[in-house]
């Protein structure tokens, strides 16, 4: 039986020719990849080019199951496609070990395929496909996973939202005096462990801070105080710095950041008022305290291989051997580092054992100082890497769900198409949650450009002759820009006479282009000799009138979605200033007696009895008229009480409907209801 014959009964053979003749791209053999890669050859896909840029991990075994220990430090791309072809020997798989974001994957290269998959693990290339199926105008199917979460979704150019058309969460920030002054949970330790201290000794001294630090308000005196502090203590840090390398190094460090500045702090007599104050710790105390024990637990040595030193809680003894050892080693090689180039910094790596081991041993000695728990070396690895679990479960599904979204986008069914997030833990029993695709934000800087190649020889052709070009299609005072680095614009005219190579403006450079009337033009460049230009200075590769005049559509229509943010803006102000004054009524009419609480079944009966005894004139009170032959049923709002419970003398008559609480001011007044020349203040239940 032929291999695809179920698939044919299923899909159809019109879709499955279709799937056989796409050629399709994936970006990513990890996790994802490696379940998608095995989706595509048993899925009837025979043309499938796969990239990765990265070697094969012993931790990527328990779920990338592609790869088996012998292919551990070969390259993914490789191993996934001669794995995959052995599910399928009758595909062609082209593999590159590689990044996706390398120039010479340029937006033709893009173009050669029919659809794009991601099945990547971070923002930046997923930007960076994101704009080259947009310049390419491929469709893009995207993926990502986090635990038992999971996502997958279509973007195609002018019809559907882009990667970028939403801002994206910022990572989680503490405030400064939280990590440096006043940590409370394992987390403050490990990210001042990693993002000031390591910071500090094995980056630029300058660039002490870190994204994972907020500044919190400095105007706020007490904070600016604090601040200059924690500057002068860094300062005093970089000093004991000088001698780094020399004996004695590692305990000098351990005795300035854990004893003289929590001893510091420790004046700071408020701050520790409602908190736990911090011990300081020496080093020769360890020593001290170790000698102590009754055991030696000062002479065990962690075994570097063994899965222990992962899993179970360090001695202190050990932590500080720990934090001496790794310093060591870390300023070993951050001096020979510099050697060679004097602006080296060590970036933390959480697969690096030397910047794990002086993370954890750091992180935990300021835990032990000021009592926070203290964490294992396993668990400070996937705190300080941002660790979420990785599960394969969530990653074979998603990776189904993009290829039912690729069988429907080469069936051209993009109107079948939907987002689909993969949930857990909800109190609904659905695993799989679909929302239509939405459309692209009108204000999206990323896909509201128009993308436009322009072929020429960039070793020849000049800014001004950049702008020439642009305005024989009639582009007037425009900007140019290259990746957020001005190039020109009406004000700054220097590079007019330098050529496009001399501005690293090369082949697959994207360059944005502005007008006065805010039309924005992405030109791609494609280095071409002159002679292959057929005697033309440049060749545009789409029409630039089309994409002018596309650009002011999609100008109009962001006019039209900036309009719309305001007036629902000001509708939301309104609607603001309508609450405020309402509950001002609502606080002036509380300060009013309420005589009654009626529902408004008893208003009617109530006002008809009214007027039927206001024109009978027998009327004396309403108590008398609601105690007829229809008596007026007691409302249930157990929380109002008339005020004449509490006062007898005041309406003594009246209706004592609600009954309960002495509150009667908590309530709104109505309606005043006036009989007989006296008013009564009425509460009239929805
Ligand atoms: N710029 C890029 N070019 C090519 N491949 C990339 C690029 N960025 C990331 N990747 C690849 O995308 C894949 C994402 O897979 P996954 O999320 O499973 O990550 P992993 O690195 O295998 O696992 P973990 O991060 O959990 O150790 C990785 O194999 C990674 O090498
Ligand atoms: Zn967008």
């Amino acid at each position: 039986m032929p291999r695809d014959s179920h698939l044919e009964t299923t899909i159809g053979s019109s879709l499955v020719n279709k799937i056989a003749n796409a050629k399709v791209l994936m970006v990513g053999a990890g996790g994802i990849g490696c379940e998608l890669l095995k989706n595509l050859v048993m899925g009837g896909f025979k043309n499938i080019e796969v990239i990765d840029l990265d070697t094969i991990d012993l931790s990527n075994l328990n779920r990338q199951f592609l790869f088996q220990k012998q292919h551990i430090k070969k390259s993914k791309a490789h191993i996934a496609r001669a794995s995959a072809l052995a599910f399928n020997p009758d595909v062609n798989i082209v593999s590159r070990h590689q990044n996706i974001k390398d120039q010479e994957l340029s937006v033709d290269w893009f173009k050669g395929f029919d659809l794009v998959m991601n099945a990547l693990d971070n923002l930046d290339a997923r930007r960076h496909v994101n704009k080259m199926c947009l310049a390419a105008n491929v469709p893009l199917i995207e993926s990502g996973t986090a635990g038992y979460l999971g996502q997958v979704s279509v973007i195609r150019k002018d019809q559907t939202e882009c990667f970028d058309c939403q801002p994206k969460e910022t990572p989680k920030t503490f405030p400064v005096c939280t990590i440096r002054s006043t940590p409370s949970t394992p987390i403050h330790c490990i990210v001042w462990a990693k993002s000031y201290l390591f910071g500090l000794l094995f980056g630029n001294a300058e660039d002490d801070d870190d994204e994972t630090l907020a500044k919190g308000d400095q105007d706020d005196e007490e904070t600016a105080k604090e601040l200059a502090a924690l500057a002068a203590e860094s300062q005093a840090l970089k000093e004991i710095l000088a001698s780094a390398g020399t004996s004695g190094f590692a305990q000098r460090v351990f005795d300035k950041v854990f004893y003289t500045d929590v001893q510091r702090l420790l004046r700071m007599e408020d701050m520790w008022k409602t908190r736990k104050a911090p011990v300081p710790l020496k080093y020769d105390q360890i020593i001290r305290r170790t000698e102590e024990l009754p055991f030696a637990m000062g002479a065990t040595t962690l075994d570097a291989t063994s899965n222990l030193k992962d899993q179970r809680a360090w001695t202190l003894q050990e932590t500080a051997d720990v934090f001496c050892k790794s310093l060591e080693q870390l300023t070993i090689r951050f001096q020979s580092m510099r050697e060679s180039d004097a602006e080296a910094s060590i970036q933390f790596d959480k697969d690096d054992e030397d910047c794990l081991d002086f993370v954890t041993a750091t992180s935990n000695l300021r835990a032990h100082v000021y009592g926070i728990e203290e964490k294992t070396r396993f668990q400070v690895k996937a705190m300080a890497g941002n660790i979420i679990p990785a599960i394969a479960t969530t990653n074979a599904i998603v990776a189904g769900m993009i290829v039912m979204l690729a069988f429907k986008i080469l069936n051209s069914q993009l109107h079948d198409c939907k987002t689909s997030f993969l949930v857990y833990g909800r109190q609904r029993p659905q695993l799989i949650v679909n929302e239509p695709l939405s459309k692209p934000n009108p204000k999206c800087y990323i896909c509201r450009n128009s993308y436009v190649g322009l072929k020429v020889d960039t070793i020849s052709c000049t800014v001004q002759d950049l702008i020439d070009l642009l305005e024989e299609h009639s582009m007037n005072d425009i900007e140019i820009q290259e990746n957020g680095r001005v190039i020109h614009d009406p004000d700054f005219d220097d590079n007019v006479g330098k050529t496009l190579a001399s501005l690293d403006l090369t082949d697959g450079k994207f360059v944005d282009v502005v007008d006065e009337d805010d039309r924005k033009i992405v030109l791609y460049l494609k280095h071409a000799e002159s002679s292959d230009l057929d005697g033309e200075k440049y060749v545009l590769e789409s029409d630039m009138e089309e994409a002018l005049s596309l650009q002011t559509v999609m100008k109009e229509q962001a006019r039209v979605a900036d309009e719309a943010e305001a007036a629902s803006a000001a509708a939301a102000e309104a609607a603001e200033a309508a609450e405020k004054a309402a509950l001002r009524q609502k606080q002036q009419r509380d300060a009013m007696d309420v005589d009654l609480v009626l529902d408004e079944t008893n208003r009617k009966r109530k006002l008809a009895a009214l007027q039927e005894s206001t024109s009978s004139s027998t009327a004396s009170g309403l108590s008398e008229d609601s105690s007829e032959d229809k008596p007026l049923k007691k409302t249930s709002l157990d929380s109002v009480v008339h005020p004449s419970v509490e006062d007898d003398s005041h309406h003594a008559g009246a209706d004592n409907v609600g009954d309960g609480t002495t509150k009667a001011s908590a309530v709104d007044v109505d309606e005043m209801i006036v009989v007989d020349g006296e008013s009564y203040n009425v509460v009239i239940l929805d």
